[in-house]
């Protein structure tokens, strides 16, 4: 199974609650007052109705009970009113925190390094940012507010049945260790299980958008069972977790009407013998009996919706974790002073690989082309994302212009990689990513240079085609064209080029060759060649075995000392030119 992105531990997201809870003072204050006003006019109607049992025993008349019942009423209105606000604006407080969280979290997530992410998995960074998050905005919405009211209404009832008398408090507080008991049982076995559960939903998804993204390869190779035997057997494995932890739940409420039930039993029974030696009146025991009646569903709703507020905790914990994760490149960052693409002594492994790269320098002069070339596994592509910044390198450095290549501003070093992806919108903003605000002019003159003006033109709805996911269907050199024509409006000094051009087919590839090379013109360039007619166009090639330079010098060079790039270039006439 992959390594997990970053949980935070109890202390770090209860650290984070307080300066969020503390940025919004104010506003947590008026929350905190209505909830306490909801709770005190809640206790008056147990009051009333003990005195009603008073002025009835003493056979008052019609009239004594009168004020009694306005002040049922007027408590009634006041309550519901400060209910109503207190659930509202423990809502809205909930929500502002999470929408901030979540922007932050998916800010975050963008910027985390693209081997963390590839480490982890992308299926688990998409269950923080969707399960997780409907967990929490689930839980503040329709399980905090009604949390919240009932540890208020249960600390002022318990301080009113005291006020009665303390022993009638002593006997409801008998319920206090039965329902912490009922907790202490529970939670012990309710977290490992909703973790487990939660590891379970992140692996299934995992699973689905693997062979989601991967689905032609399992059409091509007939994975189709596989794959779903593999859906399959990890979904069972979160549907039996899920029984499990609804089998513990239901034990766990047996124990909650265990301590209804003494705590009841208790009060009633101190009562009769505190009236029986004249302590007390008959309404004041009755007020401290329905106070503490009134407490079994706001405490039964706090018990069997602790394990939601455990779960969103599991999932703030994930959430808040993301946002402690070092991401990859400063806001900002530090101008290059210069053009020039320098690899030294670079060497790299991917976790716990082999190594890839071993002490590989190499040098671009400002405005030169270099191609990399080697077979299939020397290390290209990793050299490329190197240069890119893309990866870090375990010893050595990548710079541009003497800075190292993960300090540079965005716009320092573009890469075009083999896996292009084309955003859903029209043609025209898919490449304004590259530049915002670019003019219809700029953005026709880049599609232009890289030869792919005439295509776009001819689109259903020229340069305002919706493409991408859902929109009209680029081939896949198109798509390449599209990712040279950003590197166009980007306008950036140095360019690493790692594109499939394989793929395109033998014209498509040479047209894509051109696009590439009007694309880098005047720019400092890597390329990956994955044809060698890319490698005899360039200023300079770099042979790459092993993880190691093994030639570097100019294609006519190169072929003349009849070494390792000449016998490549005899192959590739042979068989591939065309
Ligand atoms: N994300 C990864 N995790 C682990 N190993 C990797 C990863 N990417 C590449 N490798 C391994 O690193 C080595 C070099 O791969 P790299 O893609 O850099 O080679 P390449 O020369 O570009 O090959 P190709 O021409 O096939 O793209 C290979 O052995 C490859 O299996």
């Amino acid at each position: 199974m992959t390594d997990q992105l970053t949980v935070a531990t109890p202390g770090e997201s209860r650290a984070w609650l307080r300066t969020e809870l503390r940025t919004r003072k104010t506003q947590a204050a008026l929350t905190l007052t209505a909830g306490v006003l909801a709770a005190a006019a809640s206790t008056i109607p147990a009051y009333a109705l003990g005195l009603l049992v008073d002025r009835i025993r003493a056979g008052s008349d019609a009239g004594a009970i009168v004020p009694v019942a306005v002040v049922l009423v007027a408590a009634a209105v006041v309550g519901g009113i400060a209910t109503a606000f207190g659930g509202y604006l423990t809502a809205r407080l909930g929500s502002q925190i999470l929408a901030d969280l979540r922007e932050r979290t998916i800010a975050r997530a963008l910027r985390l390094p693209a081997q963390v992410l590839d480490r982890a998995g992308r299926g688990d960074l998409l269950s923080r940012v969707s399960a997780d998050i409907s967990a929490i905005d689930r839980a503040v919405s329709e399980v905090l507010p009604g949390m919240i009211s009932a540890l208020l209404l249960a600390g002022i009832s318990l301080a009113a049945m005291i006020g009665i008398d303390w022993r009638l408090g002593l006997a409801g507080a008998v319920a206090v260790p039965l329902y912490a008991i009922g907790l202490r049982w529970y939670l012990p076995r309710a977290a490992p299980s909703y973790a487990a559960e939660r590891v379970a939903i992140a692996d299934r998804s995992q699973v689905f958008v693997e062979s989601m993204q991967g689905t032609r390869t399992v059409h091509a190779y007939g994975l189709e069972d596989r794959h779903l035997g593999s859906i399959e057997g990890l979904s069972a494995r979160a549907r039996d977790i899920s029984m499990n932890v609804f089998a513990l739940y239901t034990r766990f409420v047996w124990r909650i009407n265990r301590a209804e039930l003494t705590g009841l039993a208790s009060v009633l029974v101190v009562g009769f013998l505190l009236v029986r030696h004249g302590v007390v009146s008959v309404g004041a025991v009755s007020a401290a009996a329905l106070l503490f009646h009134r407490l079994f569903n706001p405490i039964a709703l706090v018990m069997v919706t602790f394990d939601r507020v455990q779960d969103a905790g599991a999932s703030l914990a994930r959430l808040v974790g993301v946002l402690d994760m070092d991401v990859e490149r400063r806001d900002g960052g530090t101008a290059p002073a210069g053009r020039e693409l320098v690899l030294q002594d670079v060497s790299f492994r991917y976790q716990g690989g082999p190594p890839v790269l071993s002490e590989v320098s190499l040098r671009v002069a400002p405005g030169e082309v270099v191609a990399l070339v080697g077979s299939t596994g020397a290390g290209k592509t990793t050299a490329a994302s190197l240069a890119a910044g893309i990866l870090r390198p375990e010893s050595g450095y990548a710079t541009v212009g003497g800075v190292a290549v993960t300090e540079l501003p965005a716009d320092s070093v573009a890469i075009v990689s083999q896996e292009t992806h084309v955003f859903t919108g029209p043609l025209a903003e898919d490449l304004r990513l590259a530049r915002p605000g670019a003019s219809t002019g700029e953005v026709s003159a880049a599609l232009d240079r890289v030869g792919a003006l005439a295509w776009a033109r001819d689109l259903p709805d020229g340069l305002d085609t919706v493409v991408g996911s859902g929109g009209h269907q680029l081939t896949a050199a198109q798509a390449q064209q599209l990712a040279l024509a950003r590197v166009v409006l980007l306008d950036p000094p140095v360019v690493v080029l790692d594109e499939a051009t394989a793929e395109a087919g033998s014209a498509g590839a040479r047209d894509l060759e051109q696009a590439a090379a009007a694309a880098l013109r005047g720019r400092t360039a890597l390329v990956v060649a994955h044809r060698l007619t890319q490698a005899a166009s360039a200023d300079r090639v770099i042979v790459l075995d092993h993880g190691r330079v093994v030639e570097s010098g100019s294609h006519p060079e190169l072929i003349a000392a009849g070494g390792r790039y000449a016998g490549f270039w005899a192959a590739w006439s042979a068989t591939d030119r065309r």
